[in-house]
C-alpha cells in the first residue's frame, strides 16, 4: 500500500524544502497565444509551469473548476500524470461532497489524485466515502478566503461557537485515519491563529495569499501541523509573466521560487 498523504507530503517539504502549492487553474482566456493552437492548450501550458515549478511545489492544486469538459478532463489527466512524473502530489480542489451514492461517485475522484477538497456542509455521511480512503488527504473547507466566507461560517451556534469552528471539532472527530487536513484562507488571519489552537494536529490548507491579497505570515504561522501543511498560490505563480512567448514558464519559476523563500522566513523564524 502507498504511504499515508501526509506522511508523503511532509517527505516532501523536507525534501525540497518547501510548503508552496502551485495552483494550476489554467484559465483558457489567459493562456498565452502561441499554445492556444495546441493541441490540449491547458496540458502544453501547465506541462511548462511543472517543468518550471516543481522543484518548489510541495504540490500541485489543480482547481477542478477549469477542466470540467471533456478537453478539459484530458488536459487534467495528462497534467496529474506528469506531475506525478516529477513526483510531486496532485491535491484536486474539487469541493465536492453529497448524498451516499453520489458522493460514492466523487470519491472516486481520489483513483486519479492524491488529495482532494471537499465540503462539510452535508455532513458526515456525505464525506464517509473520502474519508475511508486512508492513503489520501481530505481537505474539510473550514473557513473560506473569499470575502462572502463570513456569511454562514462565522454565524454563532446556540453552543457559543462559530460555524467554522464546529467544522473544525468535526474534521477533528472524522480524521479516525489521519488523513483529515482543514481548508483556511489567509484572508482570515484571526481565524487562522484560534483554529490553530483549537485542532494543533490537522494540517491545513491555506488558499488566498498572492492574487487574493491574504496575510502569508500567518498561513506559514498557523497553517503547518507539526511543519506540515500546504500555502497556496495560483494566479500569483502561473501568471506572474504575460509578456507573452515561452517567457511566462520562466515567469512562473521565479515566482514559486520567490514564495517559497519568502514563506521558508517564517517556518524558520
Ligand atoms: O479550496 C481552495 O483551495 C480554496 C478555498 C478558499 O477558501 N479560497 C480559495 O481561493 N480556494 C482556491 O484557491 C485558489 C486560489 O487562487 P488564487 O487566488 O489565484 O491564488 C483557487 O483555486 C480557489 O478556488
Amino acid at each position: 500500500m502507498t504511504a499515508p498523504f501526509f506522511q508523503r507530503l511532509a517527505d516532501r517539504i523536507e525534501r525540497i524544502d518547501s510548503v508552496v502549492s502551485v495552483g494550476l487553474d489554467a484559465d483558457r482566456s489567459r493562456l498565452p497565444e502561441h499554445l492556444t493552437e495546441k493541441d490540449l492548450p491547458q496540458w502544453a501550458f501547465n506541462r511548462r509551469i511543472i517543468d518550471a515549478t516543481h522543484e518548489h511545489a510541495a504540490c500541485y492544486k489543480p482547481n477542478a473548476a477549469f477542466y470540467e469538459d471533456a478537453e478539459g478532463w484530458r488536459a487534467l489527466r495528462e497534467t496529474v500524470a506528469y506531475a506525478h512524473g516529477k513526483d510531486v502530489p496532485v491535491l484536486l480542489d474539487a469541493k465536492r461532497a453529497d448524498i451516499g451514492n453520489t458522493t460514492r461517485q466523487y470519491a472516486k475522484l481520489l483513483d486519479e489524485v492524491d488529495a482532494i477538497t471537499v465540503n462539510p456542509y452535508m455532513g458526515r455521511d456525505s464525506l464517509q466515502p473520502f474519508l475511508d480512503r486512508e492513503d489520501k488527504g481530505i481537505f474539510v473547507l473550514c473557513r473560506t478566503s473569499n470575502p462572502g466566507g463570513a456569511d454562514l461560517q462565522d454565524l454563532e451556534l446556540a453552543s457559543g461557537e462559530a460555524v467554522y469552528e464546529r467544522v473544525a471539532a468535526l474534521a477533528d472527530l472524522w480524521n479516525e485515519h489521519g488523513n483529515v487536513g482543514l481548508v483556511v484562507g489567509a484572508t482570515a488571519p484571526e481565524e487562522l491563529e484560534s483554529i490553530r489552537k483549537q485542532v494543533p494536529d490537522l494540517p491545513f490548507l491555506v488558499p488566498g495569499i498572492g492574487a487574493q491579497g491574504g496575510d502569508a505570515e500567518a498561513a506559514v504561522k498557523h497553517g503547518l501541523a507539526d511543519g506540515v501543511g500546504l500555502v497556496n498560490s495560483s494566479r500569483g505563480i502561473i501568471f506572474a509573466g504575460e509578456d507573452g512567448g515561452e517567457a511566462f514558464a520562466t515567469a512562473a519559476g521565479n515566482a514559486a521560487k520567490r514564495l517559497k523563500q519568502r514563506l521558508n522566513q517564517y517556518r524558520e523564524g
